[in-house]
């Protein structure tokens, strides 16, 4: 359909993309049933069946049309202006039918933003677009109803909660800059001592005429271009000092600029992408792989703790985006610290994988692109606790790994996890462990448990119960801990039962 834009569309909303704060209990995801894995969803998508159910030609759509296709038999989305017939795709989505139903027969523009963003959602339901939603004029959507005000009141309140943290943020920052023989330094001044250089993700571009500038926080992101006023080479680097320092290398050495260039703030913030080169790839188990990466030299970008960046490949002409958590190469090396050019990822190798298949092609030297991190846990959460507990299943350790090694080797926490797994050959890092368990002695603990393990196994067997729990953790402990949970969705569903049942805190609970 030649009006289908090949990327992102452009917002909606046009005005800055307001970030929301992380739900505590975030983990929503589904299990499909047999059949209805994304890679299924491409191949339906390319057979030629008829998705969209109103010929080929885009139509232009009502709100009045769209609403009345709200049913699961029958149910279509508007997303940025664009509006697809989703009811094929119901039974494929990750995050169950009742959630994709909340924004059937409606602009579902925020909700989706809220959730997942960054989803290519162009891309995955191009074979049911069916056309554009006319936006209708503001004054007709206020109706002065009792009925209808209380839904704008509810979303104002918010909105505007929004805004006063945006705006929070854009004050913070005034621009200048400086410069030497050799260097250009551009510099962003702020009051707040919490910027630090890992909220800046700075990628020069148009052949060292232009610099694309993200300023990432957990609440909200900005995003910034500035067209420079010189071309300078493709080496960057950043740092703070009294102000957030970008530095940048003069192509031509000596020449005087009167400025930096010129600063636009872009309406709205898209993940950006960046080709990104496998350097190593090594084996933690039998199916999981260790992936280390380095951005290219006209990048800078650190992924805080809790992070995750987003890989996108293409499959078979659909683009997919996933997110996945930045990692570290050795969690027993205790000066390890992330720098601005590598950055590793964990990755289980499933056979019907999208993604898996591309990371097991993936030989050094490759490049695969990579999108601006996001976060959805920020230490801060977890400052004011004397104990964590981790209770993760497979490789759901993999988004805890830099926390562990943050615990352990830059507080005096103590540290306690349950790693639940099926067999022993699939534990992550087993002899990592107990090396740390020797050198935090009283501080940090292990507990494994296996599903299906063989006869000499003697530690916990079968699958997380309420006296296993209280087993791991005595109750006098529950108030000072902060509890983490991650595995699919099955586990976390139970374990967020059942920690509520032994009476942790919702608060002090947080599951990727
Ligand atoms: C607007 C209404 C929608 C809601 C409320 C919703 C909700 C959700 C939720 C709760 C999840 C699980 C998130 C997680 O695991 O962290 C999810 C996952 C997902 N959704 Fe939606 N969704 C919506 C629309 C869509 C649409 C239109 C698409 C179209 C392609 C889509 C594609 C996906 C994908 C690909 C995932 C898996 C993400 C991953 O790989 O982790 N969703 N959704």
């Amino acid at each position: 359909i030649s009006i289908m834009p090949k990327e992102l569309f452009p917002a909606a909303n046009s005005a800055q993309r307001l970030g929301v704060p992380a739900p505590v209990l975030n983990n929503t995801k589904v299990p499909l049933q047999r059949g209805r894995s994304l890679m299924d969803w491409i191949r339906l998508s390319k057979s030629g069946v008829d998705l969209r159910g109103t010929g080929s030609k885009p139509l232009q759509i009502s709100m009045e049309e769209l609403k009345k296709h709200d049913k699961p038999n029958d149910a279509w989305i508007a997303i940025r202006g664009y509006v697809f017939n989703i009811t094929r795709y119901i039974e494929y989505h990750p995050g169950g039918e009742s959630e994709l139903m909340r924004g059937a027969g409606k602009d579902a523009t925020s909700l989706f933003e809220e959730v997942h963003r960054w989803v290519n959602f162009e891309s995955m339901l191009k074979s049911t677009f069916i056309g554009t939603l006319i936006q209708e004029l503001p004054s007709r959507t206020i109706k002065k109803t009792p009925s209808s005000l209380t839904v704008p009141v509810g979303n104002l309140a918010r909105t505007s909660n929004m805004i006063s943290q945006f705006r929070n943020v854009l004050q913070l920052f005034q621009t200048d800059f400086r410069q030497n023989e050799d260097t250009i330094v551009i510099l962003f001044k702020s009051d707040s001592a919490n910027v630090l250089a890992e909220n800046f993700v700075c990628d020069i571009t148009e052949n060292g005429k232009c610099l694309h500038v993200d300023i990432v926080s957990i609440t909200s992101n900005l995003s910034y271009t500035i067209n420079l006023l010189h071309q300078v080479e493709n080496t960057i680097s950043v740092e703070k000092n009294q102000s957030i320092e970008i530095i940048l290398k003069k192509s031509k050495r000596g020449l005087n600029w009167d400025n930096f260039g010129f600063l636009m703030q872009n309406r709205s913030f898209q993940t950006k992408f960046r080709p990104c080169t496998l350097v190593s790839k090594s084996n933690v188990t039998h199916d999981t792989l260790l992936l280390h990466f380095r951005f290219p030299d006209s990048t800078h970008m650190i992924p805080p703790i809790g992070a995750h960046v987003f890989f996108q490949t293409n499959v078979d002409g659909v683009v997919i985006r996933r997110p996945y958590t930045v990692a570290m190469p050795s969690i027993t090396d205790g000066g390890y610290k992330i720098d601005s050019k590598n950055f590793y990822a964990v990755i289980k190798v499933y056979s019907t994988g999208a993604l898996s298949n591309v990371f097991v092609n993936l030989n050094p030297g490759s490049e695969i692109p990579v999108g601006t991190y996001e976060m959805k846990f920020h230490l801060e959460m977890i400052s004011s606790f004397k104990q964590v507990f981790m209770l993760a299943a497979g490789t759901g350790f993999t988004p805890m790994i830099r926390i562990l090694h943050h615990c352990l080797f830059k507080t005096d926490k103590k540290v306690k996890l349950g790693l639940f797994n099926k067999q022993q050959r699939d534990i992550l890092w087993k002899n990592d462990f107990e090396t740390l368990q020797r050198q935090f002695n009283g501080r940090f603990l292990v507990n494994h448990v296996l599903s299906h393990p063989d006869q000499a196994w003697d530690g916990f067997k079968g699958r997380i119960s309420i006296p296993m729990l209280r087993e791991m953790i005595s109750s006098c402990e529950i108030d000072s801990t902060f509890v983490f949970v991650c595995g699919p969705s099955a586990f976390t569903k139970l374990t967020l039962k059942f920690l509520t049942d032994i009476r942790v805190k919702c608060s002090s609970v947080f599951a990727f």
